[in-house]
């Protein structure tokens, strides 16, 4: 079913990305990937940045929105709190924070997305008052936000948590340094975007380094903030009074890429990928060239040919940015599984994300779980199964493993993909993919 998008409405209620949770993927495997693909915005970068404009005092509009559910629950959420937004059909969306006049964050709709979390340093920053349901663990790890509280609490707001919920009171918070015991994505920009607001300089050390955390820096800059060492691990934040409104562009999204990119090299084919960054996606591309591929770039495009040729095993371990990305192991993963030789895949960034390989098995991988480790043996063909996606990218590589395996394949719960693709099966018929979204 393809996807519905509202024009010109506003939330709550607001219908950006509607389809049937229990759509599936039907995928005819064996066509190499061939021609071009467009790259749409980044989940990771319009997630954090749509609840930044909270920050705002004018209207802010934000270009180059991906079309995902992520992108309506995030809608609905600052909806529901009197935020105003407005869609036009061209990926934008304006979004008016004046209005502003709760500052809640319900369960119902913080199970469906972790990122949710992300309004609550905002929020207390700009109304000084937060209540935000914990988000609780997922399929993928325990995911706890210790850090994003320890952070808001150096910058001097009280923090309770009680009866599932986050409640955060300040009055104007206090610049401060602050040391991340580790490396969290979200955390570093909930912190850096309450410290935007806070009076005086915060530090923020061992910061996440990931494109998606500068474009956030960037969009705040753009908005008047004053932001310094992005894309480095230590930020300074010189706090201001307040930020105007004003026009922002999110990047294109490194993960969408990359999965296209790999599903090019498991064919044997050879795509371009339009509106791509390459220089935020060395580690994927290094990757993929000790796969076999031969890989170009240019300012907004990335090609990747093999040539007609099986890719080789490679081994990885992922780790925060600049080293390889937790979000692009599923899809290795599954190019391992065709590939030449034996690949080791290490995963040091969440204790369970490797549900995809039971799944893959399914289809006649041979892969050895071994903790946080998968030792993949390379197959000369799989087969086609009904499978169940059960994750955002475990569901991207369950597709990618579609597309090599002989026969149909049907991917069930593919709501998790909607959740961070937009399109997927059609940017994949496109590439030549036989494969479409039956009605349910
Ligand atoms: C919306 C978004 O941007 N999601 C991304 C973000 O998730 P997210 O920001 O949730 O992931 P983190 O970077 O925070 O997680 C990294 C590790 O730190 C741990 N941790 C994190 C915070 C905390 O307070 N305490 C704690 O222990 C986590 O359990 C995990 O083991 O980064 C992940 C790692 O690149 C990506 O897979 C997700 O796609
Ligand atoms: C894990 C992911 O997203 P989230 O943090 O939103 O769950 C992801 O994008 O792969």
């Amino acid at each position: 079913m393809k996807p519905l998008r509202a024009v010109d409405a506003a939330a709550p209620g607001v219908t950006y990305f509607k389809d049937s949770p229990m759509a599936k993927i039907l995928i005819s495997g064996g066509e190499p990937l061939r021609g071009e693909v467009g790259i749409s915005g980044a989940k990771n970068a319009v997630l954090p940045i749509l609840a930044s404009c909270l920050l705002a005092d004018e209207p802010v509009t934000i270009s180059n929105v991906p079309h995902l559910h992520d992108v309506t629950t995030t809608m609905e959420l600052l909806g529901q709190m009197g935020v105003q937004l407005v869609l036009d059909d061209r990926m934008k969306i304006q979004v008016d924070p004046r209005s502003t006049n709760r500052y809640f964050a319900p369960y119902e709709l913080v199970k469906t997305m972790r990122a949710s979390i992300l309004v609550l340093g905002p929020l207390v920053a700009r109304f000084g008052q937060a209540e935000v349901s914990l988000p609780g663990g997922c399929q993928i790890g325990s995911r706890p936000v210790d850090q994003h509280i320890r952070g808001l609490q150096a910058l001097g707001a009280e923090i309770d948590v009680e009866n599932g919920y986050i409640k955060a009171r300040a009055k104007r918070l206090k610049g401060a340094r602050i040391m991340m015991d580790m490396v969290t994505v979200t955390g570093t920009e909930n912190v850096m975007m309450a410290a935007v607001l806070a009076d005086g300089t915060s530090i923020i050390e061992n910061a996440a380094q990931e494109p998606e955390v500068v474009d956030l820096a960037n969009c705040l800059n753009t908005l008047g903030a004053q932001i310094e060492g992005a894309g480095t691990s230590t930020l300074v934040i010189h706090g201001v009074e307040r930020l105007h409104g004003g026009h922002y562009e999110v990047l294109p999204d490194r993960i969408e890429t990359g999965t296209f990119l790999v599903g090019a090299a498991m064919t044997g084919g050879k795509i371009r990928a339009r509106n791509a960054r390459a220089n935020t996606l060395d580690a994927v591309l290094v990757k993929l060239e000790e796969a076999g591929a031969h890989v170009s770039t240019g300012p907004d495009w990335i090609e990747l040919d093999m040539q007609g040729r099986r890719p080789k095993a490679v081994n990885i371990t992922t780790a925060p940015y600049p080293a390889f990305p937790t979000d692009m192991q599923a899809q290795f993963t599954a190019l391992n599984c065709v590939a030449e030789g034996v690949g080791v895949i290490t995963e040091t960034v969440f204790e369970n994300r490797f549900m995809h390989a039971h799944e893959l098995q399914r289809l006649g991988a041979d892969i050895r779980l071994e903790g946080n480790t998968a030792i993949i043996r390379g197959v000369d063909k799989m087969s086609g199964a009904p499978i169940m996606a059960t994750d955002l990218r475990a569901s991207a590589c369950l597709v990618l493993a579609g597309l090599v395996a002989q026969g149909d394949t049907t991917v069930d719960r593919v709501y998790h993909i909607d959740r961070g693709y937009e399109n997927i099966e059609e940017k994949l018929s496109t590439l030549g993919a036989r494969i479409r979204r039956l009605p349910t």
